[in-house]
């Protein structure tokens, strides 16, 4: 793995919670606008590689760097402007305000960084037209699908134009049909933005939209060379 290039990267990183080795010693890197899959058992340390490059939780050991900076050193306020500012993030659900609109969600982010009402709002809906989303600007969450509910969480992920999307089972609660779609509209418009997708998934229907898929076991990656 070379990691020149990349726009994220971590070597060597540890994570213990109590008697329990999460991380034992991981490897990841990731270029911009790449989609990379992390794949594995349950239990073997995906949401906490993913958890740490998102600047969510320290590790005990190694280095992460994004974009020539380190940021497993970081203190807490320079890690969350660093997560607002060029990070988006995706769960499996319960993401998004229920008392506010579809599109009230995914303006909150711009709203959040000082943006009028009417400019997130405009901006939003063009999100949500790319996620083919815009019909239900209106409702809330509880009205909606869970596959809309997603859509709307990938289009408010990506309202702020982030470097790097992180998505933890982003389909896991949808049937595979639903999950497909999810799916490639989430890369489609990654894609296009240049953005790089951290993909966490133990589905191997959700990774074949990836790039690259990586392997975690035992707390420890490896690469997976796609046999195709
Ligand atoms: N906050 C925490 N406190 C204590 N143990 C934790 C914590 N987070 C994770 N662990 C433990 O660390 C190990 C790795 O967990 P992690 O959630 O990273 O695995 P995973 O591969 O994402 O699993 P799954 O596919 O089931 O979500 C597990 O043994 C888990 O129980």
């Amino acid at each position: 793995m070379s990691p020149s290039g990349s726009l994220l990267v971590a070597e060597g990183l540890r994570k213990t919670y109590g008697p329990t080795t999460a991380l034992d010693g991981a490897d990841f890197s990731i270029h911009p606008g790449e989609v990379v899959a992390v794949m594995g058992p349950s239990g073997s340390g995906k949401s906490t590689l993913l958890h740490c490059l998102a600047g969510i939780v320290t590790p005990d050991e190694g280095s992460i760097r994004y974009d020539g900076r380190e940021t497993a050193t970081m203190n807490d306020a320079q890690r969350s402007a660093l997560r607002r500012s060029d990070f988006g993030f995706v769960f499996q659900f319960g993401q998004l305000v229920p008392e506010l609109t579809c599109v009230e969600n995914v303006a909150l982010p711009l709203r959040l960084n000082g943006t009028s009402r009417k400019a997130a709002e405009r901006t939003a809906l063009s999100w949500m037209e790319r996620l083919e989303v815009d019909g239900i600007g209106r409702k809330r969450p509880g009205e909606v699908s869970g596959g809309q509910g997603q859509r709307v969480a990938v289009a408010r992920a990506l309202v702020t134009g982030p470097r790097v999307l992180f998505a933890d089972e982003p389909t896991g609660a949808l049937d595979s049909l639903n999950g497909e779609r999810v799916m490639e509209l989430l890369t489609d418009a990654a894609r296009s933005t240049n953005a790089a997708v951290v993909l966490v998934t133990h589905e191997a229907r959700v990774a074949a939209y990836s790039d690259r898929e990586i392997v975690v076991r035992d707390g420890r990656s490896r690469d997976m060379e796609r046999a195709v």
